[in-house]
């Protein structure tokens, strides 16, 4: 699983040579008040969102004392309470919005606020979404029976699958859902177990696709590549890619899958972790049983205040909170331009409509690309040595968009680490450096073996 909370990173003072600076020009502050609700959200799964964050203002950012305020009735009694709606089919706090007219040809990226004093913008329309959003969405993905049989055999493995945790100040939190980590081919699961590092630690439960996972995760390939040159075609500057999205076809080759049981799970607001996905990733979602809330909103540097429309807008308009409806059976494309501009999570949601076969579980798998030239082999260590994580600045608007490898520590709460740093390098198709080198030595390690099984049939 990604990380889905930061925190404020340690500050070391001292002369460093440029590839190891102790302060790296990134988001210093990296969204406290997300980690902070990711707490509380993990210590009230089943206290909505925003009554946890109303909690954390009225205690000026204090987990402990909004905790404190939470704790003895369950809610503290003069929080507002989001109105309850018994929307049928549709969680709860979803509302229809009707765009303007005119709206269809507005591009993502243009400056305008579409939210406004705050409020979530609700989406349901697949042109709505690609229009307004980094997503697409195509509804009634599978043929029903198809639908049914993924979901069916992952609702098999949901009982086994963990809450994702993390250390926190010497003591454990754990994500608000549960999850479990799938890749295709044994060597693939046995490097995952070995060299991957995922928030300092390696996964132990590295499972193999499942018979019906395999055959969904071919038509998702087939679906994802179609709608990226679709997205390519008439949302990018020029009908061209975009700088570090690879020109290559988008392969699934390892998917995350998530299980959210009860209207209460959900997982906080964050951006995928690009270590073994590369620049500009493109994620396949497929979302299956209960309809859920999945939100997306802009990231703001903290020091740009272009988007405040001189003081007119809030920071909470020009980040724009868009909610995008998963009903059963959709696949949801998180293009390019999503994890390094947007945040994303699954919101809590007052209430659910429980779903034929699954109850009251949504289950939802990522499928990923995982590149071979950001495998650990290949990749910085970092002073512990351990393989360094990648990540895009996302909140200092000078170095904005740049990439950094850097110690995992730094981004692990209560972790101790080292200050490794060093801003990565990418050609325009996303390849580092060395990917020149892996390519040639995938080769060469292909015709030994060819070599070797010519050898052992003439034998
Ligand atoms: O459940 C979802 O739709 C999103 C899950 C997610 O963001 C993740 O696995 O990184
Ligand atoms: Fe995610």
């Amino acid at each position: 699983m990604d990380t889905f909370v930061s925190r404020k990173r340690r500050r070391v003072s001292g002369d460093q040579a440029i590839i190891e600076r102790a302060d790296p020009p990134v988001d210093d502050d990296n969204d406290s008040t997300d980690f902070k609700l990711a707490i509380l959200t993990s210590l009230y799964p089943s206290v909505d969102q925003q009554i946890l964050l109303e909690a954390l203002l009225s205690a000026d950012g204090s987990v402990e004392e909004a905790s404190k305020s939470l704790a003895p009735s369950g809610l503290p009694s003069d929080l507002p309470r989001p109105p309850r709606k018994d929307t049928i089919g549709y969680q709860s706090s979803l509302t229809s919005f009707t765009l303007p007219r005119d709206s269809k040809s507005i591009s993502p990226n243009k400056k305008r606020h579409l939210t406004k004093n705050g409020k979530t913008l609700h989406l349901f329309a697949p042109e709505d979404i690609e229009n307004y959003t980094p997503c697409s969405i195509v509804h009634n993905f599978l043929p029903t029976t198809q639908a049914d049989a993924i979901l069916r055999e992952l609702l098999g493995e949901a009982p086994s699958f963990r809450k994702a945790t993390f250390k926190l100040f010497e003591r454990e939190v754990s994500s608000p859902h549960t999850m479990a980590f799938y890749v295709d081919s044994l060597e693939e699961e046995q490097a995952q177990k070995t060299d991957y590092v995922y928030n300092g630690s390696r996964i132990e439960d590295v499972r193999r696709s499942l018979p019906e996972m395999r055959r969904v995760a071919a038509i998702v390939q087939d679906a994802v590549n179609k709608e990226i040159q679709r997205r390519i075609r008439d949302h990018y500057p020029d009908g061209k890619k975009l700088k570090y999205q690879s020109p290559h076809e988008w392969r699934s080759n390892a998917s995350f899958v998530n299980c959210y049981d009860g209207p209460g799970e959900n997982v906080g607001y964050h951006s995928d972790q690009l270590t073994y996905i590369g620049p500009r990733a493109i994620i396949g979602s497929l979302s299956l049983g209960v309809a859920r809330e999945f939100r997306v909103r802009r990231i703001v540097a903290r020091d740009d205040e272009s988007h405040l429309d001189g003081g007119h807008a809030s920071r909470a308009d020009a980040e724009g909170q868009i909610a995008i409806h998963l009903p059963h059976n959709s696949l949801l494309v998180m293009h390019a331009e999503m994890q390094e501009e947007w945040k994303h999570s699954i919101a809590p949601s007052q209430a659910i409509d429980p779903h034929p076969v699954a109850g009251s579980k949504r289950i939802n798998v990522t499928y990923r690309c995982y590149k071979e030239h950001l495998n650990p082999q290949w990749t910085p260590k970092c002073r512990c040595n351990i393989p360094a994580v990648l990540r895009c600045v996302q909140k200092k608007k000078e170095n904005r968009g740049r990439y950094m490898w850097m110690c995992h520590a730094s981004y692990t709460p209560g972790q101790e680490g080292c200050t490794y740093f060093q801003f990565a390098e990418f050609d325009d198709d996303g390849e580092p450096p060395w990917a020149k080198r892996v390519k040639n030595t995938a080769m060469s390690m292909n015709a030994d073996n060819l070599v070797e099984n010519v050898t052992r049939e003439i034998a």
